[in-house]
C-alpha cells in the first residue's frame, strides 16, 4: 500500500488490566503526529472478562483459547466497525489491532496475543496490521514495550526539549525515557524503554476476587489502609529488578503477590499492592540514562490518586498526568497501535535495541488484506 502523506489510522488496544478494548484515531505518516482523532472505548462485562482471564498463561488452541479469542474479535468488530464510520471526514486507511496478549515468555522466544486480524480485515473491509510482537521476539527481542516509538512522536509533538519519562500504568506498568533532541527514535540514546513491574493488574485481581468489583476506584481502598512493608521489601528482591533494561513482564509474573497480601484487610492488601507499583516505578528511575524533567502518566493507573501521589513521594521527580499536556492519558496505546501500523506499512521499524533489547531495528507486524 503506498502512503505518501499522513494518513488516518485506527489503533485499538485491548491490554493486561482486562477492562476492555481502547480505538483511537490517529492522523500519521509514521513519522510525525498530524492530528488525533476521535476514540471510543468498549469494557468487557463481567462474563467477556472472566473468558480471557481463563485463557491466561495458555499457548495452545484449545477451548479456553479459542472462547477468549472469539470475545476478542467479537467485541473488537462491534468497536470497530463502529469508529470506520464514526466521522466521514477521518474514514480509516489502516488498522492496528494488537489484540489481547494471554502470555508472554520472551526468554523462550514466544509471546502469545490473540484475535485473528486477517478475520477482522475481511470484515471490516479495511487492511489490518497485527502481530505485532511476533518478529521482535523471534529475533531475541523482548517483543515490549512497543509504545515508546509513538512516545517519542508524542515528544516531537509535545515540542518537548529536555529528557523526559512517559509512564504507562495499565495491567503492568511500563516506562520510556524519551530525549527529544535526536531526530529518530531509533538513533542510540534517543530512548530507552522497559516494564517497570505490576501495576493494575494485582490490585484488579484482589479486587474481582475480594469483592467483585473490577478495580479499586480512586484508590479508596489504598487510601485507607496500611502498606505491609516487610512484603514490599520482598517483593524488591525478585530478579526482575536486577536485570538491567530493556526487559519486559508477562501479566502474571508477580502473581505471588496476590498470595502474600491473602491475610492483609482488603485496604492494607490494596495499600500494599498500590505501594509494590509505586515501588517498582521509583526502582525503574535508577536505570534513566540522565535525570529527567519530567513523568508523564499515562494508563488506567493515574485516575488514582492514591497511585499518584506515592509515585510523587517515592521518586521525588515532577509527576504530571499526561492530560495536564493535551493528550488523552486514556488513549495512548490505541494510538501507538494506529502510529505503529502505518509504520509498519511503510515499512520502517517499530523496535530497536534500546526499546526491546532485540539486536537490530525490526519492524514487526503482519498486514492482512480484506
Ligand atoms: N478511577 C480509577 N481509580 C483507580 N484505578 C483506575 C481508575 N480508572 C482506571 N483505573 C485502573 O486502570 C485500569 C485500566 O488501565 P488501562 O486501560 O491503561 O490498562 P490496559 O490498557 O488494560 O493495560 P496495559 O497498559 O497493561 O496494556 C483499570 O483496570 C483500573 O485498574
Ligand atoms: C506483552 C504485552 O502485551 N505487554 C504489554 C503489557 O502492558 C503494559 C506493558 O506490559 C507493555 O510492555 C505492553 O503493552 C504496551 C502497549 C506496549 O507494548 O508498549
Amino acid at each position: 500500500m503506498k502512503i505518501n502523506g499522513p494518513i488516518w489510522a485506527l489503533g485499538a488496544m485491548s491490554g493486561t488490566s482486562l477492562d476492555g478494548v481502547d480505538a483511537a484515531l490517529l492522523r500519521t505518516d509514521g513519522e510525525t503526529i498530524a492530528e488525533f482523532g476521535v476514540s471510543d472505548y468498549r469494557g468487557y462485562s463481567a462474563d467477556e472478562r472472566a473468558s480471557i482471564a481463563k485463557a491466561l498463561g495458555q499457548w495452545h488452541d484449545g477451548a479456553d483459547v479459542a472462547r477468549a479469542a472469539e470475545t476478542v474479535e467479537t467485541v473488537h468488530a462491534a468497536l470497530l466497525s463502529r469508529m470506520m464510520t464514526t466521522d466521514p471526514d477521518q474514514t480509516p486507511r489502516i488498522i492496528g489491532f494488537h489484540g489481547q496478549t494471554l502470555a508472554h515468555d520472551p526468554d523462550n522466544q514466544r509471546t502469545h496475543q490473540t484475535g485473528d486480524g486477517a478475520l477482522l480485515a475481511e470484515l471490516l473491509q479495511c487492511p489490518v496490521v497485527w502481530d505485532f510482537r511476533s518478529a521482535d521476539v523471534q529475533l531475541g527481542g523482548q517483543g515490549a514495550p512497543l509504545a515508546p516509538f509513538f512516545h517519542f512522536a508524542c515528544a516531537k509533538y509535545l515540542s518537548l526539549t529536555s529528557p523526559s519519562v512517559f509512564l504507562n500504568l495499565g495491567g503492568v506498568g511500563n516506562v520510556t525515557y524519551v530525549d527529544p533532541s535526536y531526530d529518530k527514535p531509533q538513533a542510540e540514546g534517543a530512548l530507552l524503554a522497559f516494564d517497570t513491574g505490576p501495576a493494575n493488574a494485582p490490585i484488579n485481581d484482589l479486587m474481582q476476587a475480594r469483592l467483585n468489583q473490577p478495580y479499586d476506584r480512586d484508590g479508596a481502598f489504598a487510601g485507607q489502609g496500611a502498606v505491609n512493608m516487610q512484603i514490599v521489601d520482598k517483593f524488591l528482591t525478585h530478579a526482575y529488578f536486577h536485570k538491567i533494561p530493556p526487559k519486559s513482564l508477562d501479566r502474571d509474573d508477580f502473581a505471588l503477590l496476590s498470595a502474600q497480601v491473602a491475610d492483609l484487610s482488603d485496604a492494607d492488601a490494596a495499600a500494599t499492592l498500590a505501594e509494590c507499583c509505586a515501588t517498582a516505578v521509583a526502582r525503574a528511575m535508577e536505570h534513566m540514562p540522565k535525570p529527567p524533567a519530567r513523568i508523564l502518566v499515562c494508563g488506567g493507573g493515574r485516575h488514582n490518586p492514591h497511585i499518584m501521589a506515592r509515585l510523587r513521594m517515592l521518586t521525588g521527580a515532577q509527576i504530571d498526568n499526561i492530560d495536564d499536556h493535551g493528550l488523552d492519558g486514556d488513549m495512548l496505546e490505541a494510538q501507538a497501535f494506529a502510529y505503529l501500523a502505518v509504520r509498519v506499512a511503510r515499512g520502517l521499524p517499530t523496535s530497536c535495541p534500546s526499546t526491546t533489547g532485540v539486536g537490530a531495528n525490526v519492524g514487526g507486524g503482519t498486514v492482512s488484506h480484506p
